[in-house]
């Protein structure tokens, strides 16, 4: 088995006597897709944020990219890219001078950028908006640009925190096409979303219920373990017993 990319073991994080996050224990493998799940407020961004190094754990373990959440949480910032439907580019910024603004914070060189800006405008077949303002732009290329600038500088991991909110299914579809390229690259996705159809799109999935971590499986035996027939099903089921969330 190689080293996972992402492991945790019995990881909390309280916030006063509240525990956001109750003791979760997983492991996440290089160039994996792991969906992880939950209703509103079930603790899912508030393990993310741990797993970027933006907040230190109560108690348990956890390694990223081999770095220690609670000491090394700069080294962890360098190996990930991070992308978030309420954070991403500046509206008032050209797609060429967003891509090189953050490819300039993820510090790759002068040079890189403007290969990399490059072949990204050609890839994403963007010539014709290259210098338009992003605020301008439809939702879903706005997500498709900072997917791509997220990854950019190659990193071991991206984590994606419900990235194809609000917009149409095949939006979304032409989305996870460009997940499944960057985790056949070698990158490992961790993503949220609340679309069951997503979940199905991913190599395993870890739905979480009032802080823990209730089910983990792939979508294939997470529907046979709940005898459903779609994700939503299986989702349905847990949630259900959920004492938090809207
Ligand atoms: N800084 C904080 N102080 C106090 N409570 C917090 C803090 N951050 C999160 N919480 C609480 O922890 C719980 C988990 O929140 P979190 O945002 O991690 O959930 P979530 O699964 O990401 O939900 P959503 O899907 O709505 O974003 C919530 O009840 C939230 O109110």
């Amino acid at each position: 088995m190689p080293q996972p990319v992402i492991y945790t073991h019995q990881l909390t994080r309280k916030f006063g006597d509240f525990v956001a996050v109750d003791a979760i224990t997983f492991d996440v493998q290089p160039g994996e897709i792991f969906g992880f799940l939950g209703a509103n407020g079930a603790g899912k961004t508030t393990a993310m944020r741990i797993l970027c190094g933006l907040l230190s754990p109560t108690s348990g373990q956890a390694t990223v990219a081999g770095f220690d959440v609670y000491r090394q949480n700069e080294e962890i910032k360098k190996q990930i890219g991070y992308m978030s439907q309420k954070f991403s580019l500046y509206e008032n910024l050209t797609v060429r001078e967003n891509i090189q603004f953050f490819g300039g914070i993820y510090g790759l060189s002068r040079q890189e950028l403007k290969d990399k800006t490059n072949v990204l405008i050609d890839r994403l077949g963007l010539h014709n908006e290259a210098d338009k303002l992003v605020g301008a732009l439809p939702l879903g290329w706005k997500q498709k640009i900072s997917f791509s600038v997220a990854i950019l500088h190659r990193p071991k991991i991206v984590f994606l925190d419900e990235p194809t909110g609000g917009v149409d299914p095949i939006t979304r579809r032409q989305f996870w096409d460009m997940i499944y390229e960057a985790a056949h690259d070698g990158i490992t996705v961790f993503v949220t979303t609340h679309y069951m159809d997503e979940a199905e799109y991913c190599d395993r999935v870890s739905i979480m219920v009032d802080g823990a971590i209730a089910a983990l499986d792939t979508p294939a035996g997470l529907k046979k373990q709940f005898n459903a027939t779609n994700m939503d099903g299986v989702f349905l089921q847990l949630a259900r017993g959920a004492k938090r969330g809207d």
